[in-house]
Order: structure tokens, then sequence, then C-alpha cells
């Protein structure tokens, strides 16, 4: 049995991961780490989240009191590092969906996972085929160097591009020579309108009412384009991810970036 606490629980995703936690008898959830925002008094929250496990505001108290294997987490970007730093202090396996770090805080993290020969995975999309649209679109970019990627999601998304737009990006980075692309005369008579910049190739985010989680890699060639494209239309999606990852993770002694590195 593992024992699990979820970070987020009234969240889209924290309130998918305490129904598969909570339904799946290799794990027991046993406790739930929630802010108190907004006017919202630990009732508030209890009614939202009916959980018959306790619920702390801080997870160091939460760790210190609560026995625990893993931690999902489901949150906020500047929060996901900090709960994934609090966990390693408590010998707490962290498994973290949240998204917003940055290439130096996977680097820190990585550092200090293997410090401390504890097992962690940060997986930017938990949905296999995200992981497939990924890796394909590493394969292809060996072949067809000139790439962007539009990714599209819900408005009440915080950070901007998304977790996976900035996976697939470095993936795509890691094969392929540094190229700006464009016209290298190219100037933007309005700001953003080329999007972000990741080694030369260009990301765009577009948050609109009515979306889930969608992105599409464009290639262009010579006479030819190819679209490699993927779309999560629920966030049951990411579920069977969360699962792998939180079995995966009890065998880990370093930290995995990536599902891809564990789907095999
Ligand atoms: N890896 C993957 O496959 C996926 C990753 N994500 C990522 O997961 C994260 C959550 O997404 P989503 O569920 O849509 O977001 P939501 O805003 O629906 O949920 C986040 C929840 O976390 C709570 N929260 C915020 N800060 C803290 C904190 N410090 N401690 C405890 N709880 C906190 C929020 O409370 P409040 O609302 O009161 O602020 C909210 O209830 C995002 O970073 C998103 O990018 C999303 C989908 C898939
Ligand atoms: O916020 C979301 O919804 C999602 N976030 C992740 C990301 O930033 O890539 C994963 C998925 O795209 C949904």
């Amino acid at each position: 049995m593992i024992r699990i606490t979820i970070a987020g629980p009234r969240g889209n995703m924290g309130s998918e991961a305490v129904k598969m936690v909570s339904e799946d008898a290799t794990f027991q959830l046993v406790a739930v780490v929630d802010i108190i925002n907004n006017g919202l008094k630990m009732k508030d929250v209890k009614e939202m989240a009916p959980l018959d496990v306790p619920i702390y505001e801080d997870m160091d108290q939460c760790f210190r009191e609560v026995e625990c294997d893993v931690l999902i987490d489901l949150t906020a970007p500047e929060s996901g590092k900090k709960h994934m730093i609090t966990a390693f202090d408590h010998g707490v396996r962290p498994v973290v969906g949240t998204t917003g770090f940055s290439d130096q805080d996977v680097e820190e993290l990585t550092h200090l996972a293997a410090d401390k020969k504890i097992g962690a995975i940060i997986a930017p999309n938990f949905a296999i085929g995200a992981i497939l649209m990924m890796k394909f679109s590493q394969m292809a970019a060996r072949y067809m160097t000139d790439v962007e990627i539009i990714e599209q999601h819900h408005d009440r998304k915080l950070d901007a591009p998304s977790g996976t737009a900035v996976k697939t990006a470095r993936m795509i980075a890691d094969v392929r020579e540094k190229k700006k692309q464009g016209h290298p005369d190219e100037t933007e008579q309005m700001k953003g309108a080329r999007g972000a910049d990741y080694d030369g190739l260009r990301i765009h985010s577009v948050r609109l009412p009515g979306l889930v989680a969608h992105q599409e890699v464009i290639f262009g060639g010579e006479g030819q384009t190819l679209k490699i494209r993927h779309d999560s239309l629920n966030r049951a999606s990411f579920m069977p991810g969360v699962k792998l990852a939180c079995e995966t993770v009890m065998k880990l002694d370093v930290l995995v970036y990536g599902l891809e590195h564990i789907i095999e």
C-alpha cells in the first residue's frame, strides 16, 4: 500500500487525483494540503473536498504528523518547487504535475534529489498521447528543423507557455542544431507577435474558455508541412499517468523529468 498526500485537492486536477487515489486498492490517501485563502474557512474547504483524511495548510506540519510515502502536487507554479523541497526534507517522494518550472529549477531539484538519494518525478504532462506527441516531435525534428509550437489551454491557466510546450521545445532542442527561425530581418510590428523564443524555436500560447489542453507542433519544409497534434478533452486523461508515476517513484532514487523516461 502506497501512502499518498495530495496538494491542491479542490483543483481541476487535484480533485480528479483524489478520486483516482481513493478508488485504487494499492493506494491510501493519508492527507491533503490546501490553502485557505480568499476568506475561505476550513469548514468550507471540507465541504468542497469531502474527505475523511486530515487537511493541512502547512505541508511541513503535514509530514511531521502523518506517515506518507508519496506527495502528488497539483497546485500552482509558485508552490511546486517549495513543496518538492519540503517533501525531500521529510523523505517523501514527490510526483509533481504542477508546471511553471524553469530549466534551472529542474536542475537544482535534480541535484537535491541526487544528494538525498530520493526518487522524484516532475511530469509536465501525464497523458500518454501527449508523451507520444512529444516523442514524435523529437523524432521529426531530426529531419525537419523548422518547427513552431502552438499550445491551447483554458483561460484559468496561470503559466504560459505551458509546461508541455516547454518540455517539447527542450526535447526538440536536444536533437536539432541551434537555429533562429523565420526571416533574419523579421521585426515584430506588435510585441509578442512571433511568440516566445526557446533556442530559436517559437512557442505560441492561446487561452480561451471552452478549451482543456491541446498542442500542435508544426514542422515546415520545402513544399510541405507536418502537424503533430494532441488533445486532452478532460482531466481523466491524465490519471493513468499519475498512477504510473506514483508506482514508479517508489523504485527511484533520482529525479526523473518527463514521463517519457518511465513509460517503456
Ligand atoms: N502534468 C499534467 O499532466 C497536468 C498538469 N497541470 C498543472 O497542474 C497544476 C494545477 O492545475 P489545475 O488543477 O488545472 O489548477 P486549479 O487552479 O484548478 O487547481 C489548483 C489548486 O491548488 C490550490 N493551491 C494553490 N496553491 C496551493 C498551495 N500552495 N498549497 C495547496 N494548494 C494550493 C488552488 O487553490 P485556490 O484555487 O484557492 O488558489 C487550487 O485548488 C497547474 O500547474 C497545471 O499547469 C494541469 C493539468 C495536467
Ligand atoms: O494547466 C493545464 O490545464 C495543463 N497544464 C499542463 C501544462 O502546462 O502543460 C499539462 C496540460 O497541458 C494541462
